[in-house]
């Protein structure tokens, strides 16, 4: 059966001692999607996560895995890089990525057949045969998370896949994400880096101190903020002021900065135009994600900050 719903959560709850960690968070990830979970360091995302894969059970909520009601019974079909990157330093590549398939049920033979593929195709078919403590950290990170897609899961869930690769390496990532949902996966991971999240996403969750803030598309969560205009008078000229908006301000170039009223940026531009002002240069500026996450997660910020200050 083709879940509708790749994953489910309900009012998941998860306390280390007093403290709420993770205090009702409820998510749906649609099937086939890429689905980004954001947010600022010790927000819970992988509490999240873990509790999603049923590595850790909630003190409170429901969860479903592809269909589970007991996400262990999914585990075969599901793919998971975890936080904690390791892997056997003695392992040569190919074996360590057809080993983490084999724990999930892809015959060994197979998943060296595949592991050669899919080396090949992060530009690491020269490290086959190459022992994982002879690799750099980023490469053994590539290896590590070739051995969560081999036996091609229905679901693959990245705890900060990005962290740790450098710009090449997480622009193969980012291709090897894109082939699996185009294979038909459902990818499911967790970032605080919004420049990823802003070109992979379907959707995304914005967590912050343990709850959900906002779930949505990422046009949504940009929608979040107003846009805002850059006019460039081609003829400034002293009196212009009184014909922007109330909350313009200069720029050094001549120019000025307002917000975009609801009406569009048309009846404020006629009246300059008829004063004589005319337009040298006009741009209207999307937020961009980075600048919604700042302000959607603002002001929980403090508390993720010392929450974080705690683990360390
Ligand atoms: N086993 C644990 N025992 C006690 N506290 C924990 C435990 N695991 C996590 N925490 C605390 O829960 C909070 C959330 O941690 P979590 O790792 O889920 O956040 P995160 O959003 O993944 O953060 P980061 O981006 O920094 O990895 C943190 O304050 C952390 O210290």
């Amino acid at each position: 059966m083709t879940a509708t719903w790749a994953v489910t959560a309900e009012g998941l709850v998860k306390r280390f001692g007093e403290r709420p960690v993770v205090g009702g968070v409820d998510l749906r990830v649609p099937s086939g999607a890429i689905y980004g979970v954001l947010g600022p360091n010790g927000a819970g995302k992988t509490t999240t996560l873990r509790m999603l894969l049923g590595i850790i059970e909630p003190d409170a909520g429901h969860r479903t895995l592809l269909g589970e009601a007991v996400p262990r019974e999914a585990s075969d079909r599901v793919g998971y890089l975890p936080e904690e990157r390791g892997l056997y330093p003695t392992m040569k590549a190919r074996e360590a990525v057809a080993f983490l398939g084999a724990l999930r049920g892809l015959p060994l033979s197979e998943g060296r057949r595949r592991a050669t593929d899919l080396l090949d195709r992060v530009g690491l078919g020269h490290a086959v045969d190459e022992k994982i403590r002879k690799l750099s950290k980023g490469m053994a990170q590539l290896v590590q998370l070739l051995g969560a897609i081999v036996h091609q899961p229905e679901l693959i869930v990245l705890d900060e896949p990005f962290s740790g690769l450098d710009p090449v390496n997480q622009e193969k990532l980012e291709a090897l994400i894109v082939g699996e949902r185009d294979r038909g996966a459902t990818i499911l991971f967790s970032t605080h880096v919004m420049a990823h999240a802003e070109r992979l996403c379907d959707r995304l969750a914005i967590i912050a101190g343990g709850k959900r803030r906002f779930e949505g598309t990422v046009d949504e969560a940009r929608a979040t903020l107003p846009s805002r205009v850059h006019y460039l008078p081609r003829h400034p000229a002293p009196g212009i002021a009184a014909l922007l908006p109330a909350d313009a301000v200069p720029e050094g170039d001549g120019g000025w900065r307002f917000t975009l009223p609801d009406a569009g940026v048309e009846p404020v531009l006629l009246p300059l135009i008829a004063a004589g002002h005319g337009i040298a240069g006009l741009t209207i500026e999307r937020p961009s994600l980075h600048e919604a996450f700042v302000r959607i997660v603002g002001d929980h910020a403090g508390h993720d900050r010392s929450a974080g200050e705690n683990r360390a």
